[in-house]
């Protein structure tokens, strides 16, 4: 193939298609689908992805520039990666580029670098015949040029900073030389990390040739011996640092051995390993309990085809589903394809990654954002290479280049941290079907409370592209049951005289297991609450200048910031719009609450965990090590503390205000809270002892609370699924969010009414448009527009329309045909629209 259509990485709207390129002669084995290059790009050169290979056309390839550079040996994307972010671009209205950068790490994407060498025809001494005619030149300017040249000639290419640093004062002298083609200029693409490679220590002679040139040492050599010894015995490279370090001998002792010819001094490429050094217990398959066998039995059925399958695994807490997937995962390598492994980032703790560590041992790669940016790419390259066969890791993870993938299992798939907030604005959910029907795989969904979405399309089985199958598991691995849960109504508390925070049956089940010295989890639900600031006086609330949002107060640094900019301030001390000193802060509320447990129960240990305790890398890991180590009674946390997490010696699960989060405007308030409770609830008496739930509510007889309180998952999705219905809200319509925003107001109200306009008539001349009540096959509708929960961010104002529609139509098409419209009609380029399809965060 002879030439190449490339993505390149200039983020603008009229990039966002290939561009071709020939392909040199040199390069031509070696450029493959998905091979990444460097290509001129105006006067740049730029990091693109090859995405298709073609013939020379016949015409007009004078205009074609070549690709300059080819940046890997191996392409870093397999092509169904790369045909998979064409998917993306066109499912989520975005660049293909954001869609490629998204599956490969940081650590690739390359940044240019600019080089200056010798232009190959030129010759100075020519040059400067021609050219001494035009420009005047000094005796000392003509010995800087050669200097410089000379210079150049000797190294090869010079970086540009190299060069100015080394001649700071001759920058017209070099400006001219290129200017007249002696010197050019040239771009590559640098890696921000490059490969770690580590000096070893290799024997160069055979092993009985070593024997001899032992003998041959003289007294003196004492120390050469021992090192030629000692790798004869190891009989493996070791690096360099090793051999010095064991035999505390010197760099020099192994270099005289190089130069005598006995041994080579090589760079060899390592892995960096985030895990090295922790040991993983190996363990085995559990013997299966009947319900998980029937639900192994069909999902394996599924393996064996070889063919796509879809299965949403609905247990309950407890109910044994990793094992599950161990198990399934081990069917899968049996097969000789490949597994990856999503878990919520939180929960993406040692201890889980032991779980796949113990069974599967060095053939797991774990990805996620708290490694470094060299380990995270040792791991990629692992799952590249072919070193491993298992990837864990969180939502990115569905990108593991893994090419003959057999199963794809997303735990907690009702998790919203699945969907990615800024563009591409994936859903890994979509992402994982989508993958697993280019390899014929099985996807599992798991989840003790499985979204709404997934599990209508279980049910109903009409969305053909996914269809998961249903399989439940109604029991506990262990045979515990599941907790008995009570819903305390905390205005009868207020009533009955009791102001504290801890309502009085919550409190005798704490003093309880302090006495048998059982531990507890403690639930403050702050969703939607942030901390804030504010004068107990005149009701002033700090709030960020660019963003019309309250400022979050940061207790370990006394200080607040801006959730969205970054600004930050010192915490006032006295308010400054009345001149109060009732300036409150208030916290998360855990500390409050903290403080409250010790004053109630003296003695009592307790583990906070929040924002402000778990921002130091690794500080989440070692909090849930000390709980494991029953060195508190009481794990007290936010969302934090529900989720996954197996202890065994909990008893007692105790939420301090369930409904927090029910009065959000978010259509999702009643499902998030269900899904919250149960997860908290399903904490307690997981294995022999059993355990006893305490639910405090100001609005008990709310059915998200009621139902979660029996553990009726299948009741509460009854309810929600008739609110949906009623208020066409998911799974009965798609959303998309669209959000304009610029400095200007006016401009945003006024354009934000075009593209409604725009979009509506559009729709009503395709036969869409019309109310979503009506039971039209397809419809669309346009809420909006209004300005957006928050209403200014960084300085930007924010207006938004809600797409609402139904039925086999493209809307996505249409809405980015309209947006781009807009856009086109504005003419400044800090105007934005930004499309959401199918939004997670509506507020
Ligand atoms: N077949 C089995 N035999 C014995 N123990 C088992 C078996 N399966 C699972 N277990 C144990 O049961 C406990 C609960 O299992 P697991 O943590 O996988 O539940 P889960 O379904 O993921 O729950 P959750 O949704 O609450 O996270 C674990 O301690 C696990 O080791
Ligand atoms: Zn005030
Ligand atoms: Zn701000």
């Amino acid at each position: 193939m002879e030439m190449a259509r490339v993505i390149v990485d200039v983020p603008s709207k009229g990039t966002n298609r290939p561009f071709d390129y020939l392909i040199p002669e040199s390069m031509r084995d070696w450029i493959e689908v998905g091979s990444r290059v460097g290509v001129p790009f105006g006067h740049r050169t730029v990091q693109g992805f090859v995405v298709s290979l073609h013939d020379k056309p016949e015409m007009d390839i004078s205009k074609m520039k070549p690709i300059q550079e080819l940046l890997d040996l191996v392409p870093p994307l397999p092509p169904d990666l790369v045909e998979l972010a064409s998917w993306m671009s066109e499912k989520y209205a975005c660049h293909e580029m954001t869609a490629l950068q998204a599956m490969i790490p940081s650590a690739l994407k390359g940044k240019a670098e600019r080089y200056v060498s010798v232009s190959e025809e030129s010759d100075l001494d020519e040059e400067e015949e021609s050219d001494l005619l035009l420009i005047p030149k000094t005796r000392e300017e003509e010995q800087w040029e050669r200097i410089i040249v000379g210079f150049i000639r000797q190294n090869g290419p010079v970086r540009m900073e190299q060069l100015s640093s080394r001649y700071p004062e001759q920058a017209g002298i070099i400006k001219s030389l290129i200017r007249r083609g002696v010197l050019q200029e040239t771009q590559n693409i640098r890696d921000k990390v490059q490969k770690k490679t580590l000096k070893t220590v290799i024997l160069n002679v055979s092993e009985n040739e070593t024997e001899q040139v032992l003998q041959s040492f003289s007294a003196k050599a004492r120390r050469q011996k021992e090192v030629l010894q000692f790798l004869l015995e190891m009989n493996f490279p070791m690096t360099l640092k090793e051999v010095m370090s064991v035999l505390q001998v010197t760099a020099g002792t192994v270099k005289a051995l190089e130069e005598k010819g006995y041994v080579k001094i090589e760079e060899v490429e390592v892995f960096r390993d985030p895990y090295k050094g922790r040991k993983f217990k190996p363990t085995s398959p559990l013997p299966l309990t009947k319900e998980q066998q029937t639900v192994f039995d069909s999902i394996t059925r599924g393996l064996n085809t070889l063919n796509y399958g879809a299965y949403l695994l609905h247990g309950v807490t407890g109910s044994g589903k990793t094992e599950i997937y161990l198990q399934t995962i081990e069917r899968c390598l049996s097969l000789g394809r490949q597994a990856i492994v999503m878990v919520p980032e939180i929960s993406l703790t040692p201890q889980m990654v032991e779980r796949f560590k113990g069974r599967f041992g060095s053939r797991v790669a774990v990805l996620h954002s708290r490694l470094s940016g060299g380990e995270r790419y040792d791991e990629w390259r692992k799952i590249r290479e072919g070193k491993v066969q298992v990837a864990i890791g969180a939502r990115s993870a569905v990108f593991a280049p893994f090419t003959n993938l057999g199963l794809i299992i997303m735990d907690e798939e009702h998790e919203t941290s699945y969907k990615q907030e800024e563009s591409p604005k994936y859903h890994a959910r979509d992402v994982a079907i989508k993958r697993a029907h280019q390899h014929g795989a099985v996807v599992i969904l798991g989840s003790a409370t499985p979204s709404l979405e997934s599990y209508y399309a279980a049910r109903s089985q009409s969305n053909s592209e996914f269809a998961p199958i249903l399989l439940e598991m109604h029991s506990r691995a262990l045979g515990s049951n599941l907790p008995e849960v009570h819903i305390i109504d905390m205005r009868n508390e207020l009533r009955d005289g009791n102001r504290s925070m801890f309502s009085r049956k919550l409190h005798q089940g704490i003093a309880a297991r302090l006495e048998r010295g059982e531990q507890m989890v403690l639930l403050l639900n702050r969703r939607g609450y942030s901390t804030f600031v504010m004068c107990r006086t005149c009701g002033y609330v700090a709030s960020c200048p660019e963003c019309d949002i309250s400022l979050t107060y940061h207790q370990k640094s006394n200080n607040m910031r801006c959730h969205y900019c970054g600004y930050a301030a010192p915490a006032p001390a006295i308010c400054p719009d009345c001149g109060s000193e009732h300036i409150r802060y208030f916290g998360t509320g855990t500390q409050r609450v903290e403080e409250e447990l010790a004053k109630l129960f003296p003695g009592i240990r307790v583990i906070r965990m929040d924002v402000d305790t778990t921002t130091e890398k690794g500080s989440h890991e070692r909090l849930l090590n000390q709980f494991r180590e029953k060195k508190a009674d009481v794990l007290l946390g936010t969302q934090m503390v529900a989720k996954g997490l197996d202890f065994p010696d909990v008893t007692l699960v105790g939420v301090i205000t369930a409904d927090s989060a029910l009065n959000l405007p978010d259509f999702r308030a009643a499902e998030k809270t269900f899904q919250l409770l149960t997860q908290v609830a399903g904490r307690a008496g997981r294995h022999h002892l059993p355990g006893e739930v305490f639910i405090q509510s100001y609005t008990p007889d709310h059915y998200s609370i009621i139902h979660a309180s029996r553990h009726d998952y299948s009741n509460f999705v009854r309810e929600e699924l008739k609110h949906r219905m009623a208020l066409s809200y998911p799974p009965y319509c798609r959303l998309i969010l669209v959000t304009f925003s610029h400095e200007k107001l006016p401009l945003v109200v006024r354009m934000a009414e075009n593209f409604s306009t725009e979009l509506q008539a559009k729709a009503r001349k395709l036969g869409w448009y019309g109310g979503l009540d009506r039971l039209t096959s397809a419809a669309l509708e346009v809420l909006g527009p209004v300005a957006s929960p928050i209403p200014r961010i960084k300085n930007r104002y924010r207006f938004q329309c809600m797409i609402k529609c139904r039925g086999d139509i493209d809307a996505v098409e249409l809405t980015k045909q309209v947006a781009s419209e807009i856009e086109n009609s504005v003419h400044d380029a800090h105007f934005q629209i930004s499309i959401d399809v199918d939004p997670q965060m509506l507020m």
